[in-house]
């Protein structure tokens, strides 16, 4: 049903020798989108026949309509001769039963994501245009296939909501399905892993692979089914949970496949280290004796703390008292500064939380709480330390594989995400991904402004806290993106200063982060959240907030990728609905601080700014513009150069003859 990987790479897309000169480039370009545009006109041709014949079937029993799903289901298990010419009549029965089984009839545009799913695809569809339904409908043809099909989902949350939503979907058609989250023991994973269809989060899944990896030793193929490696298992070894790697769809695909690609996920195993944990309890005891300014300084900007003489005189006098260990001055000092840099910069409510004796990380971007991540080399024995908890055993790594590889195991893969333009090229190199782009259902009512630049972010809040205030008075509903944490609480200072009302999205659970995010659009609702909260939630608009030109979302400060300020923005103006998008830039914004000299910004670009000369905006546009291309390009080389080590360490294993391994 769907090409193989090799296949899409050499037949569908393959990339062609660009012909040298201006006019050969040209006429490659426009040959490539013309390819492009009839390959995606003949999707929505073959979906609105699709839809037309769904029409048909509304006068059908509901025991016919499942008589008639179940008949194809078998067809497509066997693979019978010619089962891909019947992906048309099938998928017009799958739209009758979205209809009947959910009250949802699937627009031609979402029958078009889903054959392109089908087909091995990247779709970008717009926010809010209904991509849930879209993998559900081309899930039910993989699920048909009798083996695994998983749907990758950005949380736990929406995998349970997407699978309870679309479970009566699943089963009206003979298909298994099942959700995986994180609270689940193994053998209940186990059992989820068996279904047909399993929404998980790539967190889990990968997590839930090494697990299995570590359970085999290492050995078989990662795309076979695990089940039929029990030869590999030792007596009374736990049994694996997976049940293969077939095919994926991934939803948020471009947060998934390119913005985490990079990121290790560790299985780490506490050992039992007591000279370590009895060297930071003696650190937190001698550091208590330190006082700030006399005994050490505390560089607030560049966060950092250094001993002074008094410092190191205190603590040499100390020195008799204590094991030999304390008597090398690097490692004494290492320490130290470990206990003076969590007592100084980490910041309960900000970084960590406690909670149940525990100390939980706070991830500084999203806010959320991260109960499987540690601090590393005794940071995290040491805060827990200063917070009186029991300290935890340090960890020691026993296996490592980033998304990115993992991935690309996958025998067949797809995905959608609303924002795609700009990494398609990456998409398509690492993990040959072709693309195509769906058209919005009802046409998009987003007004754009134009992006407001300041001189400092001082000016810049004044402003935006303005903004706000005079929206607010009209009833319109606001949502505030920001980038970090931190900021988003500075806002939330300045907003309680002017006793307005607002919903601050902050380090809490993604079930009470959805239900925020879903009354964003309530009239004068006020909603400061970091970019990436919320994510996948829908916003509905209250009666009467249309009226009033619907949600208007404000971009406190630029992302590194101009795909996550797209994705901000696509929070208003869902499904056809009004919408308002601004954003609001300082010269001081972290963005263009990293690219640009701090004398270049200060000196010409605010004298530019301050003369208001003509062409300004058009200047701050192109900084903004080319600082978010720099980010890119080295985020997207340090992918590269981490896809190239792992690539040679398997070229190594399989001349030692180990097979995979990371
Ligand atoms: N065919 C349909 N008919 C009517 N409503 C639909 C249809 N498909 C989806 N919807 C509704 O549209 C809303 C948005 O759907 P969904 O959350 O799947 O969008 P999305 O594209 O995933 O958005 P986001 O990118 O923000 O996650 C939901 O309320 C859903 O019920």
């Amino acid at each position: 049903m769907i090409p193989s990987q090799e296949y899409r790479k050499s037949v569908v897309h393959q990339p062609e020798n660009v012909p040298s000169g201006f006019r050969g480039a040209t006429h490659w370009l426009a040959g490539k989108v013309h390819r492009r545009q009839s390959k995606q006109q003949a999707l929505l041709e073959q979906a609105h026949t699709i839809h037309t014949a769904a029409e048909a079937h509304r006068t059908l029993s509901l025991v016919d309509l499942q008589a008639q799903l179940l008949s194809f289901r078998d067809h497509f298990r066997r693979r019978a001769r010619g089962y891909e010419q019947h992906i048309s009549a099938a998928m017009a029965l799958i739209v009758e039963a979205s209809h009947r089984q959910l009250g949802l009839r699937p627009f031609p545009v979402q029958i078009m994501g889903a054959l392109a799913l089908l087909e091995g695809s990247l779709i970008e569809m717009q926010t809010g245009e209904g991509k849930t339904l879209v993998a559900a409908l081309a899930a039910v043809f993989l699920g048909w296939s009798g083996r695994s099909c998983h749907v990758i989902t950005v949380n736990d949350y929406l995998a349970s909501r997407d699978y309870a939503r679309l479970e009566p979907l699943y089963t009206f058609c003979g298909v298994t399905a099942s959700c995986v989250i994180g609270e689940l023991k193994r053998p209940e994973r186990q059992r989820s892993y068996q279904a047909a269809v399993v929404y998980v989060t790539s967190k889990e899944l990968v997590a839930d692979f090494l697990k299995d990896r570590l359970l085999l030793h290492g050995v078989s193929d990662p795309s076979r089914h695990f089940l039929h490696s029990s030869n590999t298992l030792r007596e009374g070894d736990e049994v694996p949970v997976l049940n293969g790697l077939w095919a994926a769809i991934v939803d948020e695909a471009d947060s998934v496949l390119v913005d985490d690609a990079a990121t290790p996920l560790i299985i780490s195993r506490p050992v039992k280290n007591e000279p370590l944990m009895e060297a930071c309890r003696e650190a937190v005891r001698l550091a208590a004796k330190l006082q700030p300014t006399l005994h050490y300084t505390v560089e607030e900007r560049y966060k950092q703390i250094a001993l002074t003489s008094e410092g190191n005189a205190t603590i040499e006098q100390m020195l008799p008292t204590l094991p030999p260990f304390w008597h090398s001055a690097t490692r004494r000092n290492e320490l130290l500064l470990l206990v003076l840099n969590a007592r100084e910069f980490f910041r309960k409510g900000k970084d960590y939380v406690v909670s149940d004796g525990k100390v939980v990380i706070i991830d500084e971007f999203t806010g959320r709480l991260m109960p499987d991540r540690k601090w590393q080399k005794g940071t995290q024995q040491i805060v827990e330390l200063l917070e009186g908890v029991e300290p935890t055993d340090p960890v020691e790594v026993a296996a490592r594989i980033s998304f990115q590889r993992f991935f690309r195991f996958y025998k067949l893969l797809c995905g959608m995400s609303g924002t795609v333009k700009g990494v398609t090229a990456e998409l398509w190199h690492i993990y040959s991904l072709p693309y195509v782009a769906i058209p919005t259902n009802k046409p998009s009512r987003r007004t754009t402004q134009a992006p407001e630049y300041f001189l400092e972010k001082g000016a810049k809040y004044a402003a935006l806290i303005a903004t706000l205030e005079a929206l607010h008075r009209q009833g319109v509903p606001i949502l505030v993106g920001t980038r970090s944490v931190r900021e988003s609480e500075f806002l939330a200072d300045l907003l309680r200063q002017k006793m307005l009302n607002f919903q601050l999205l902050n380090a809490i659970y993604h079930k009470e982060e959805a239900a925020i995010i879903a009354r964003a659009g309530e009239r004068g609702n006020i909603t400061i959240a970091t970019n990436m909260a919320g994510r996948g939630t829908d916003i509905l608009l209250e009666q009467g907030v249309a009226a009033l030109g619907g949600l208007h979302v404000l971009l406190a400060e630029p992302n590194e990728a101009e795909r996550i300020d797209r994705q901000f923005y696509g929070r208003c103006a869902r499904q056809g609905d009004p919408g308002t998008s601004y954003s609001y830039i300082a010269l001081d914004d972290r963005l263009l601080q990293r690219f640009f000299p701090e004398r270049f910004l200060n000196s010409v670009m605010a004298e530019v700014l301050l003369r208001r000369l003509p062409g300004s905006h058009a200047l701050m546009q192109l900084l903004v513009y080319l600082a978010q291309q720099m980010a890119q390009r080295m985020a997207y080389q340090q992918r590269l150069s981490l896809l190239r080590r792992d690539e040679q360490l398997d070229q190594l294993m399989s001349f030692a003859g180990s097979g995979p391994k990371f």
